[in-house]
């Protein structure tokens, strides 16, 4: 994985016994599930609308936002970013066409 992901995942798992009033993530965590998928809808929708804006800092700034956000809701769901990268890292090679061809038979 790659080592900026590595290390935000790590800070995000010691974050569960952090402080609510010291840590972003960790207010996240206490605020629960409804509120970690309120942001990441948020982020979503900022993502699109900077895409359509065409302003390519914009569009990276959200990017990073709606990843991390969603980070959080893995980690929340006691899930890992790298399985992610793993369910990835298994579609290699593997054309969306056919994978969905597959699906639909
Ligand atoms: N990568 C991030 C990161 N990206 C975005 N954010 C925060 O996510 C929020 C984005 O929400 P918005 O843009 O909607 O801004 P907002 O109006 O302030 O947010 P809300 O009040 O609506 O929640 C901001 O508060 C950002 O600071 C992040 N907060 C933390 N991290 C990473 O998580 C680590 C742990 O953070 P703490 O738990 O705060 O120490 C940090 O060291 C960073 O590496």
């Amino acid at each position: 994985m790659s080592d900026v992901l590595e290390k935000l995942s790590q800070v995000l798992e010691e974050r569960k016994g952090a402080d609510p009033d010291k840590s972003y993530v960790a207010k996240l965590y206490s605020k629960g599930l409804d509120s970690i998928l309120k942001k990441v809808g948020e982020e979503a929708t900022e993502t699109v609308i900077a895409a359509k804006g065409g302003n390519r800092e914009e569009i990276v700034y959200e990017t990073a936002d709606l990843w991390f956000h969603s980070m959080v809701m893995l980690k929340h769901l006691g899930l890992e970013p790298e399985q992610v990268l793993m369910e990835l890292q298994r579609r290699f090679g593997l054309s969306g066409l056919e994978e969905k061809e597959n699906r639909e038979k």
